[in-house]
């Protein structure tokens, strides 16, 4: 029996990277790795019935290998003296049949360990991926992650399942046929182990050489990868720059890189092979002159020279299945060790570290040094969102310093400030996507660093500034955070989102499919469906960041009035460049450099705050001027108010 259950991997036809930092990780990024340690060792073990099964039925088919020269030395000798052979020969015939049968069973079995360690692999990988950390997952290639999923896990079947039993039967095999040939004659098998060995050896050094240039070759394939998936998910913005041609020369150079990467682990792959013939070739010629010669002294009889060829010729092929089979699973396993490190990705849910954000400090004095109270709600409960002395940065950078402000459980909290204040990251601390170096967060009185990511974002609806949506239906899409919620529900929330008339017009409204990122949809019909989305999930904050950016001051106006009646029964924080999008709000946060600059109403700031007045004046004078310019224009006063973008 010989196992022949390759796979030929050319290293360039799998993929895979070496992991490049792409965003500054935050120095707060509190997350630790809770790594399944050795996942794929584990995974491997789970498939152990199917392994030993299929390394069992194996043995046996190498049992009945190496029993063939020998059945095949006693027919001779039968012949030769004249005895009945009929059994002799049935009994070969048996061993023929079976040998190929348990090859094959030896072969499905294995087979099948492999495809459940891929699968596991990959059901354990996505989930990891989609809990991780974001302060970590934001620095990782996409594309790198996307290639230890995909291609990483298929090689690595390779290498766990087929290569090792290869390795193992065949190494049996040759073992085997080692004992026998020593059984029959020592000074003939000395001759041909010299003469394997000096291959071997060499046959080594060129497997460890092919890991590492198979490692390369992934780390090149996975660079492509990456290129190609950020120029794929930028495509409108490759063509508006006129850049297809340089992005193509690119494309190029990276594919140029994996075919030179590719080419080496070729050139070793293919040495494997004639270096080891030269070995084969060599003890085949001295086992021939060497045996022939002894034959002739009689000091060898016929029959133990033709089983000693036998088992030389047996030998053969497990010795070259071996060797290539050592060369995939060198190439396997730098996939098992990628395959191992992106199930080490840290996972959000992992407990703050000590010294990290997990306990709440107390509150922040006020201006006459009396410790704050929680910033108690009208309805005396506890804030819906406290921030307490919150510092944070990404890297070195602060971009959040001693951070305090309450949002009441109703109402509309506006945060204002110029670009890069540090709005958003307020949000993303909300949301945990990162945890506060110092101070913290809480929701409706709890610290945030204790509670699990579900209660926090059951409790939050967050609309993003750049309105994600995703390919699948209008409905799927505004379902997308309650799955379960009713057909009333769901035309409620159409409602408030102001998007009744646009699913109306829809060919097949709420069930029109969209494509990658809401395609099919204007920007602010899109931004509406978050809304939509967000709303669905009846929160108890809302956070909306920009959510009427890309809106027309009618649709603006009409939203205005939705956020007004979702305010009464949920605390809606909206971050507005428009002045005119927050007059109304409730109380507004004034951020600047990463500071809470003042907090009121419009007209308090207005009056008090030097920095929002000057937004409010430059964003109203911008409107003043719109709008004398549409009056000249349309011939018609004006009587909408100003809107304009700070910073
Ligand atoms: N993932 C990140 N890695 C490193 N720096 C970041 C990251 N995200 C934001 N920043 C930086 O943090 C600062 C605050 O960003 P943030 O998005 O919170 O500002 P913002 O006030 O919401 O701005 P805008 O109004 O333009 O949306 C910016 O200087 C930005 O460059």
């Amino acid at each position: 029996m010989t196992t022949t259950t390759t796979a030929t991997t050319t290293g360039s036809t799998t993929t895979a990277a070496t992991t490049k930092t792409a965003a500054t990780t935050p120095s707060t990024a509190t997350s630790t790795a809770t790594a399944p340690r050795g996942l794929v060792a584990q995974l491997t073990r789970a498939q152990a019935r199917f392994l030993t099964g299929g390394v069992l039925l194996g043995i046996l088919g190498v049992a009945s290998t190496l029993v063939q020269p020998q059945l095949v030395a006693h027919l001779i000798e039968a012949v030769g003296r004249k005895e009945p052979i009929a059994l002799l020969v049935t009994l070969l015939a048996v061993l023929f049949v079976a040998d190929a049968a348990l090859s094959a069973t030896q072969g499905c079995l294995i087979g099948r360990a492999g495809e459940n360690i891929v699968r596991d692999a990959r059901v354990l990988l996505s989930g990891r991926v989609l809990r991780a950390d974001l302060s970590y997952l934001n620095t990782q290639r996409q594309g790198d992650v996307h290639t230890r999923l995909v291609g990483d896990t298929a090689l690595m079947k390779i290498a766990l399942t087929q290569s090792l039993a290869q390795i193992l039967l065949n190494g049996l095999i040759v073992l085997g046929g080692v004992v026998m040939m020593a059984l029959i004659d020592v000074w003939l098998l000395l001759v041909t182990v010299g003469c394997l060995g000096v291959a071997s050896v060499a046959s080594i050094g060129v497997a460890r050489g092919l890991r590492r240039a198979a490692l390369v070759n992934r780390a090149d394939t996975g660079e492509f990868g990456a290129d190609l998936q950020r120029v794929l998910a930028a495509l409108p913005t490759v063509k508006a720059a006129g850049a297809e041609g340089r992005e193509e020369d690119r494309l190029a150079a990276r594919a140029d890189t994996v075919r030179r990467s590719g080419n080496r682990v070729t050139v070793l792959n293919a040495l494997f092979s004639p270096v080891l013939n030269v070995g084969l070739q060599a003890s085949l010629a001295a086992v021939m002159g060497i045996g022939m010669a002894r034959v002739a002294t009689t000091s060898l009889s016929v029959a133990e020279f033709t089983a000693f060829t036998m088992y030389l010729f047996y030998l053969v092929s497990p010795l070259v299945l071996v060797f290539l089979a050592l060369g995939t699973y060198q190439q396997g396993r730098a996939a098992v060790q990628r395959v191992d490190e992106l199930a080490g990705i840290p996972q959000e849910d992992a407990p703050a570290p000590d010294g990290g954000s997990g306990t709440a400090p107390a509150p922040v004095p006020d201006a006459s040094g009396r410790p704050a109270a929680a910033s108690p709600a009208p309805d005396g409960g506890h804030p819906a969102v406290e921030f307490r002395d919150v510092g944070f940065g990404y890297g070195d950078r602060t971009v959040l310093d001693a951070v305090s402000f309450t949002v009441p459980r109703r109402g509309l909290t506006a945060l204002v400030g110029v670009s890069g204040a540090g709005k958003t990251t307020v949000f993303q601390l909300i949301e945990r996507f990162y945890r506060p170096g110092r101070g913290a967060v809480l929701l409706d009185g709890r610290d945030i660093a204790h509670l699990s990511t579900a209660e926090i974002r059951d409790g939050v609806g967050y609309v993003q500034q750049d309105s994600a949506a995703m390919r699948g239906t209008l409905r799927e899409n505004i379902v997308y955070a309650a799955p379960d919620a009713t057909e009333a529900d769901i035309e409620e929330a159409v409602e408030l989102a102001g998007l009744t008339h646009v699913v109306a017009a829809l060919p097949d409204g709420l069930d029109t499919p969209l494509g990658d990122h809401g395609i099919g949809l204007s920007g602010g019909q899109r931004q509406r469906l978050c809304v939509a989305r967000a709303l669905l999930q009846k929160p108890a904050v809302i956070l909306l960041d920009e959510a009427t950016a890309h809106l027309d001051s009618e649709a603006e106006a009409a939203l205005r009035d939705s956020l007004r009646r979702i305010a009464r029964r949920c605390a809606v924080v909206a971050i507005a460049h428009r002045i005119s999008t927050v007059v109304e709000a409730d109380r507004i946060v004034v951020l600047d450099e990463g500071r809470v600059r003042a907090v009121g109403t419009h007209a308090q700031l207005v009056r008090d705050d030097a920095l929002y007045g000057r937004l409010a004046a430059a964003q109203f004078a911008d409107g003043a001027r719109a709008g004398a310019a549409a009056e000249a224009a349309a011939g018609t006063p004006s009587g909408q108010p100003a809107v304009g973008v700070a910073g």
